[in-house]
């Protein structure tokens, strides 16, 4: 087990795609971390990378007290799952993840009764004797998993691990994985698409945009305060609300609305300065009746989102969106108030928080 560390790392690849740009990221020993970003971003570059499966353009990777970026994938002691999986198609489920503790040279008994333990714990119990053609899509990608936790590696790197699980095994299965990346205390990087997965999941997180990240933290960090407008609009379930204004004195003009500046930003804006206040459909309280700095509107949409619904708000030219708890739900064409919680709303200035 060990710690990841990467040093300017750059890759180019023929053709002149630059999927990584001189990035730094130091990821501490044990530690759960989440890769997330748009398609295309470089996350299954950086994945790659570090696996040795694309050697670097710059830059260097350390694991542990090694700097391995000129090592083979072989000699860097890091086990990946693919997105493909790539299981052997003639050999059963047991010999299947049993594969890497043969290779180290481990006894067979002593691997089939790793592989049965790890994939009884991923729910692969009564399917050890089958061949992977045999398999659904989630199974195999089941014993791709199981494969990498039977051997013990210095890191562990998980291309979405979960992408063809469906929505019920996928929350089981994460569930699993998080328990027992605990118990290893195995570093570990996953890339994911699901950003409820990777706050679910990681201890820490990165989220990239084209070959950068643009924020580290851990899931509450990188919720609650983005340090950008690239992050506020891409992280959370619904997106944000990021609005232009201005700053007027002590309040914000914001779509034709007073609001009150941020707790975050106070004193920090001077007046004229143009902003982007951002702020969560959660962290608004929408009324029927006007308020104090609350946004108003007639309302344009409402969605159903289980126990909740979206209301949609015309305000002026652009929309504005509030999370309203069941049963308190309005009607499309009412009209409605939506007030900003200060002690979570945020400013932006130049698409950096203040
Ligand atoms: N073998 C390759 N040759 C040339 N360009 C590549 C190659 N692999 C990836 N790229 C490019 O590098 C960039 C990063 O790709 P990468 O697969 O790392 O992104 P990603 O964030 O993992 O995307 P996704 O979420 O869609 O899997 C993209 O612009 C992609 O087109």
């Amino acid at each position: 087990m060990a710690a990841i560390e990467l040093r300017g790392l750059t890759k180019v690849y023929p053709g002149g795609v630059k999927a990584l740009d001189a990035l730094d990221l130091a990821i501490p020993d044990g530690e759960f971390f989440a890769l997330l970003g748009p398609s295309g971003c470089g996350k299954t570059t950086l994945l790659r990378t570090i696996a040795g499966l694309e050697t670097a353009s710059g830059g260097s990777v350390v694991i542990g007290e090694r700097d391995v970026t000129a090592l083979q994938p072989g000699a860097r002691d890091v086990a990946m799952v693919f997105q493909d999986y790539a299981l052997f198609p003639h050999m059963d489920v047991t010999d299947n993840i049993a594969y890497p503790l043969r290779i180290k040279k481990v006894a067979k008994a002593a691997r089939h009764e790793k592989a049965a333990e790890v994939g009884a714990r991923l729910g692969l119990d009564h399917l050890m004797d089958r061949r992977p053609g045999q398999l659904s899509g989630g199974q195999q990608q089941r014993v791709a998993l199981a494969r990498v936790m039977a051997t013990q590696a210095q890191a562990y790197l998980f291309d979405e691990p979960l992408s063809n699980l469906d929505a019920r095994l996928r929350l089981e299965a994460r569930t699993f994985l998080k328990k027992l990346q605990r118990e290893l205390g195995v570093t570990t990087v996953f890339v994911t698409h699901d950003q409820a997965e990777a706050l679910a999941m990681a201890d820490r997180m990165a989220v990239m945009e084209s070959g950068h990240i643009r924020q580290i933290g851990t899931p509450a960090e990188v919720f609650q305060r983005p340090a950008n407008t690239f992050v506020a609009s891409f992280i959370g379930s619904t997106p944000m609300n990021l609005l232009d204004g201005v700053a007027r004195g002590d309040t914000l003009e914001v779509a034709g609305c007073k609001v009150a500046v941020p707790v975050s930003a106070e004193g920090r804006v001077p007046d004229g300065t143009a902003i982007v206040y951002g702020v969560r459909p959660e962290y608004m309280t929408y009324s029927a009746e006007p308020a104090d700095g609350a946004f108003g509107g007639k309302v344009a949409i409402v969605e159903n989102l289980g126990a909740s619904h979206l209301v949609t708000l015309d305000v002026g030219d652009v929309i504005v969106q509030a999370v309203v708890p069941e049963g308190s739900e309005p009607l499309v064409g009412d009209d409605g108030y939506a007030l900003p919680r200060r002690d979570r709303a945020l400013v932006y200035r130049d698409g950096e928080l203040v």
